[in-house]
């Protein structure tokens, strides 16, 4: 468990939204984090989520995390060559904008770009379709580049997760980055709640860490195991929860998640190489 005080270490509660602009950016030069010489789990039966934890938020939600589930082989540097990253442009007030990130959707029924991903979403229906009576069917993929890619503050509330409790399970390959999620309504909203309604009723701590060390991991980390410059793995305190997702990571949002509460992956001047996330969700959410 992480100190109370570090809970209330100002800098690490900037009201820093990411912000949905950043010029175009080819994929970054800089080495992908987290390989290491293991085989990828192929088949969903040797995708345990046995130690997954899930984590009581205000409001009806929920987040699971599972660190270090899927880390071995060439997944990462695989999904960096084959995918056919596209960079997309949104409308924004009047403006069109780059989105800070590249992007590539499979629905469903879609063959995914590597096996493992097949055998990841399966484990992942095997352990949630009982709770959540429905499969995940979609993988939503997000390649951050550096920093300076993001996603702003949103829950993925477009078509059925506008009204209705989904879950979203993000795989997180490559360099660690934060992972945001406060209550919807804005910082404000929840500094105002946090404390009384409580951002979390059990506070998210630094979650028990497998006993292979960073060594071990060539690449993959570095310094303290699951912490950034001796940054617990997840802080909370003012309703933001900020918690950083390394290689191999799950993070699931469940119950009304999408709907009451919003994330975010902030921009970061920290030196970092690619990221890529992997969102499996239900059919009709995005
Ligand atoms: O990068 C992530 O893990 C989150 C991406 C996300 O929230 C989204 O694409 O809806
Ligand atoms: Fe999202």
């Amino acid at each position: 468990m992480y100190a109370e005080t570090s809970l209330f270490d100002p800098g690490l509660f900037d009201d820093d939204e990411p912000e949905e602009t950043g010029p175009p950016k080819t994929t970054g030069a800089a080495g992908p984090a987290g390989t290491d010489a293991q085989d990828a789990p192929g088949t969903a039966a040797e995708l345990s989520l046995h130690g997954v934890v899930r984590h009581q938020l205000a409001r009806g939600a929920w987040i699971d995390l599972l660190p270090d589930w899927v880390t071995g082989g060439d997944l990462l540097d695989r999904l960096l060559e084959d995918v056919p990253w596209r960079a997309e442009r949104r409308p924004m007030y009047d403006r069109v904008v780059d989105v800070p990130r590249l992007l590539c959707h499979y629905g469903e029924g879609e063959r995914l770009p590597h096996p493992t991903l097949e055998a990841v979403r399966d484990a992942l229906n095997a352990h949630y379709e009982p709770e959540l009576g429905e499969r995940l069917v979609t993988a939503g993929l997000c390649l951050y580049r550096d920093g300076a890619d993001s996603v702003a503050w949103h829950g993925d509330t477009i078509g059925r997760g506008r009204s209705t409790d989904t879950a979203v399970a993000i795989l997180s390959l490559g360099s660690p980055r934060e992972f945001l999620l406060r209550p919807r309504g804005g910082s404000a909203v929840a500094r105002a709640i946090a404390g009384s309604e409580l951002p979390v009723t059990r506070p998210v701590a630094e979650e028990p860490r497998p006993a292979r060390t960073a060594a071990a991991r060539p690449g993959a980390r570095g310094g303290t195991p699951g912490a950034i410059a001796g940054r617990p793995r997840t802080v909370t305190g003012t309703g933001t929860i900020r918690h950083t997702l390394h290689h191999g990571d799950l993070i699931v949002m469940g119950g009304s998640c999408q709907r009451t509460w919003e994330h975010a992956v902030p921009k970061t001047t920290r030196p970092v190489g690619p990221r890529v996330s992997i969102q499996f969700r239900t059919r009709g959410v995005s």
